[in-house]
């Protein structure tokens, strides 16, 4: 315990302390998006808002379906009909649509949400369709997103008032290290509902349900976190509490409500029916309205002033005029009361309310206090985000791993200055293993992906499963045993053959002998019998995966291979993975290829093979990757690019 509190005084943060530091960043941040976004001075016309990501020109309607609860999808493919150029749109970002031409800074046709994203397609949902100017050529733009730093103000201003009297009254002075964090002695042995939890999942789940306070989750790559944080909902419900369960992103809340729905618990997932999956629309807080009885009465209620409006029109004497006006008056109020009651009753029947961290400041939720708050991917959230969401609970418990990526930040100065530091990891720091717990069984990994993972960030504590620990890439169905396929890791070395990166326009660097190289394996793969969908070729570098997917656009035999950037790719997985490298230089230059969090990311995407392609002389200038390639070449098939070459 001396060592804790030890630890405590030298990382903790005071409440005013945060408060202070936080607010700039968060304007800094702002100011970020906004600047890259396209209606500022920095790019003003249109080429250069299309190199800088944020709007994409020269675009085709050819599709628009209705649908999704009254919205409206509408699909666009470039002119030419080829891969989008490289941009930064991700799927639930808020975008206007324009005519190609237009000025910037003119009226937009319609704005939406990203609904679906692929190489060579955008669709949108939009609220209501656009009257006119779908015929001809459109660009969209990207919106930044001001309502979510507003609402992270929001909850800032919120935290320096102290609320001493809200539901986070007691927990606010244990995250920010002034009270110790409390644990239950009561006995806790529980009865799982999923009978196949581990060792160190039954032990955390355990330690979940102790704390008074607070818990972390720790949960290395294919652990199973979600699948704790599942069975602890599950415990908890049984418990008696009323959870808010959150996530930084709408996937990873659709995931805990996909498999929550199997356990019949009565929840609901509030947010915008656009950024949820199809298969959870049935658990939209939307839809559970429109089934409830006071949904249907404030119908009968609009029908009513419907009739009414209508004799309304029809009377001239004023005295009857005024008696209706009244009582129009009167059922208008009882219709929106009856729509709020509505909302209220959803949210009061349900046990486990759903949401993403930016989405638990709906207004729908003002009234309401949970006696859990448990937030996945906590280790890619903002801690500001975070707040959002914890200020409306007693207890809270935090599920991640600050060993891979963090939340992305647009501002270098506001990184630099900490608006990148996740609550998981100043919790972490603070407190230790007295209010944590790790995840040691993995079952997504061959051993031999797993174990250089587990040595260089996990202590060595991270175990492969026997259901996978010995899995070969050409055990699945209809793959041969080739030398493609027979290696766990194969390194495919480009020193000396003459490979070197370049830069595109934006910067980003790109190498495109790697690019040949790392698409020529992926062909043995699937001339192997390996399924193209069950292959991700990932890289570090923007320009590199665009450089990637117009090369697989040759190629129909490589439709489903899927190809992203290694941030982009955190929480997948695939049972072949090639990482493309592209560091390749005199200056033995690595660049943030040398960040630790990002190659374990990388490597641990991979189930059955996983490929390096890479320049060692250039890479090995790093200590870290140094190791990295004398474990491939120790435990793995080397081979030389040029093998590769001209394929
Ligand atoms: N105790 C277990 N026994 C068997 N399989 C398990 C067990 N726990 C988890 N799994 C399986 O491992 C896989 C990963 O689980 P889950 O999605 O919960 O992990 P995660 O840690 O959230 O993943 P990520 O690494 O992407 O964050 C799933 O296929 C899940 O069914």
């Amino acid at each position: 315990m001396e060592g804790g509190k030890a630890k405590m005084k030298s990382s903790a943060v005071t409440l005013d302390q945060f408060v202070s530091i936080m607010a700039p960043l968060i304007d800094l941040e702002k100011e970020a998006e906004i600047s890259a976004s396209i209606n500022t001075g920095a790019s003003r016309n249109l080429e250069t808002a299309q190199k800088k990501g944020s709007t994409i020109i020269n675009l085709k309607c050819v599709d628009a379906q209705t649908g999704l609860m009254g919205k409206t999808l509408i699909e666009f493919q470039s002119n030419k009909g080829d891969v989008l150029p490289a941009h930064k749109f991700s799927t639930h970002d808020v975008v206007v649509m324009k005519p190609n031409k237009a000025d910037i800074g003119s009226p937009a046709l319609g704005q939406g949400v990203v609904y679906r994203l692929k190489d060579s397609s955008i669709t949108v949902a939009f609220d209501d369709i656009p009257e006119e100017g779908l015929n001809s050529s459109l660009r969209l733009e990207k919106v930044a997103n001001e309502v979510t730093y507003r609402r992270m103000k929001d909850a800032l201003i919120q935290l320096s008032k102290g609320i001493q009297r809200g539901p986070a009254s007691d927990l606010i002075p244990v995250l920010f290290g002034e009270t110790p964090p409390a644990v239950s002695k009561k006995d806790l042995t529980f009865s799982p509902f999923n009978s196949n939890l581990d060792h160190s999942q039954k032990e955390a789940i355990s330690k979940a349900l102790a704390s008074k306070n607070v818990f972390l989750l720790h949960g290395p790559p294919g652990t199973g976190k979600t699948t704790t944080v599942v069975e602890i909902i599950l415990q908890e419900v049984k418990r008696g509490s009323k959870i808010l369960a959150c996530a930084a992103s709408n996937i990873a809340v659709d995931n805990m409500v996909e498999r929550l729905v199997r356990h019949r618990v009565k929840l609901v997932r509030v947010g915008h029916p656009a950024r949820l999956l199809p298969q959870v629309l049935e658990s939209a807080l939307d839809s559970q309205v429109l089934r409830g009885d006071n949904s249907s009465l404030a119908n009968d209620i609009r029908k009513e002033m419907k009739a009414l409006n209508g004799k309304l029109l029809k009377t001239r004497d004023k005295n009857t005029r005024r008696e209706i006006q009244k009582e129009l008056r009167t059922l208008s109020k009882e219709e929106r009361k009856r729509q709020q009651l509505a909302v209220t009753d959803v949210i009061k029947n349900a046990d486990v309310v759903l949401t993403t961290l930016t989405g638990a400041s709906s207004r729908k939720l003002d009234r309401t206090s949970f006696d859990l708050v448990i937030i996945d991917e906590a280790a890619q959230a903002l801690e500001i985000q975070c707040w959002i969401a914890l200020l409306k609970g007693s207890r809270c418990i935090l599920a991640g791993d600050h060993l891979q990526l963090p939340p992305t930040i647009q501002s270098a100065e506001a990184e630099k200055k900490g608006l990148g530091r996740t609550l998981f990891e100043r919790l972490a720091d603070m407190y230790g293993n007295d209010v944590m717990s790790m995840l040691t069984v993995q079952y997504r990994m061959h051993e031999l992906i797993m174990d250089w993972s587990s040595k260089e960030l996990y202590n060595s504590k991270v175990k492969a499963h026997s259901s996978v620990a010995a899995h070969m890439l050409y055990d699945l169905e209809d793959a041969k045993k080739t030398s493609s396929t027979e290696p766990t890791l194969l390194l495919i070395d480009s020193a000396g053959c003459d490979m070197e990166e370049k830069k595109d326009e934006e910067e980003s660097t790109l190498n495109e002998g790697e690019a040949e190289v790392a698409m020529a394996h992926a062909k043995r793969l699937v001339q192997s019998g390996v399924q193209a969908s069950d292959i991700g070729i990932i890289t570090p570098y923007n320009a590199q995966v665009v450089l990637l997917k117009m090369i697989k656009s040759n190629d129909e035999k490589l439709k489903d291979l899927e190809i992203s950037t290694v941030d982009g790719f955190q929480g997948r997985e695939k049972e072949a993975i090639i990482i493309s490298m592209v560091r390749s230089n005199s200056k033995n230059e690595v660049g943030f290829l040398s960040d630790r969090r990002r190659m374990n990311v990388a490597v641990t995407r991979a189930r059955r093979q996983c490929c390096l392609v890479c320049d060692t002389e250039t890479v090995s200038s790093d200590a870290f990757l140094k190791r990295l390639i004398e474990y491939f070449e120790e435990h793995g098939e080397y081979s030389s690019a040029s093998e590769y070459c001209n394929e």
